[in-house]
């Protein structure tokens, strides 16, 4: 009667679980696992998985606005189509939010992930926890990301680890998926393996790294949970916030 009354859905919405960290740290691995592991309870077998890059601006926009170089960053994404899509899982449970290929490198025209009220949604990206350029200015978000959220896990490790990790994915995927026509680092696909690897050095000092730092790492204080991985990938220690 409440929920009539203020307008709230009166179906159970969707729990909201958000995984952070760095480009490379693991969060798609540990979102997967999550999601195999939360299918298999018998309460809430519906579990869907959405990754933050959807919500990138297509090549065409990130090179008319001089970001290609600044990928990842907070500016690259469409921070307002991100909050309207979780506002709509919030209210109704049903959403759709643009598709990312890393192959294409770009958003997929005219493709969408349609989310259709699950019991469960992880939401997992490297902006998740961010709260948004110019919070002082009058025009500054009503929402933060963060606002819809019913638990935030931080993957978290040293730098130098994640930096080999993106560098020794970056060299698996020359030998699989660069090999393909169609993927956007074709032109690496039989390059020496120093020259690969510098250049995925590159991405990773002039990019990937710096944004870690300026923008990831300091989002991470906001999380519920921080889970260390070490060399290994093992998990070597948690914190919980508060739950
Ligand atoms: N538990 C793990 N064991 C072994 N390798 C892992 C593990 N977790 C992640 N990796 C590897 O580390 C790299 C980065 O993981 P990924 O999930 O793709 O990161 P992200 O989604 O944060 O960019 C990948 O090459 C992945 O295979
Ligand atoms: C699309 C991304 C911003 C998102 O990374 P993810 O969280 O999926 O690992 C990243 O993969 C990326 O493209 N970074 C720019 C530099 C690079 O090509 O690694």
């Amino acid at each position: 009667m409440t929920d009539d009354f203020v307008g709230r859905p009166s179906w159970p919405r969707p729990y909201v679980v958000a995984i952070a960290g760095s480009v490379a740290v693991g969060k798609s691995t540990v979102a997967r696992l999550l999601r195999a592991l939360l299918s298999r309870w018998p309460d809430h077998p519906k579990v869907d998985l959405v990754t933050t890059d959807g919500f990138l601006f297509p090549t065409r926009e990130l090179e008319a606005r001089g970001l290609m170089a600044r990928k990842g960053f907070p500016e690259s994404y469409d921070v307002k189509r991100m909050i309207g899509f979780l506002a709509d899982i919030r209210a109704t449970g049903r959403a759709t939010s643009p598709v990312y290929s890393h192959q294409a490198y770009d958003i997929l025209p005219g493709e969408e992930h349609v989310v259709d009220r699950p019991d469960i949604l992880i939401f997992e990206g490297l902006n998740v926890l961010q709260i948004g350029a110019g919070m002082e200015r009058a025009n500054a978000p009503v929402f933060t990301a963060s606002d819809f959220f019913d638990i935030s896990i931080y993957i978290d490790a040293a730098e130098e680890n994640i930096e080999r990790w993106y560098l020794e994915r970056f060299m698996l995927l020359q030998r699989t998926a660069f090999q393909n026509p169609a993927s956007y680092f074709h032109h690496m696909a039989h390059a020496p393996f120093d020259e690969a690897r510098a250049f995925a050095l590159q991405l990773w000092e002039r990019i990937n790294g710096p944004n870690l730092r300026d923008n990831i790492e300091p989002s991470r204080s906001r999380a519920d949970v921080i889970l260390h991985k070490q060399a290994d990938h093992g998990v070597d220690w948690l914190k919980l916030r508060r739950l």
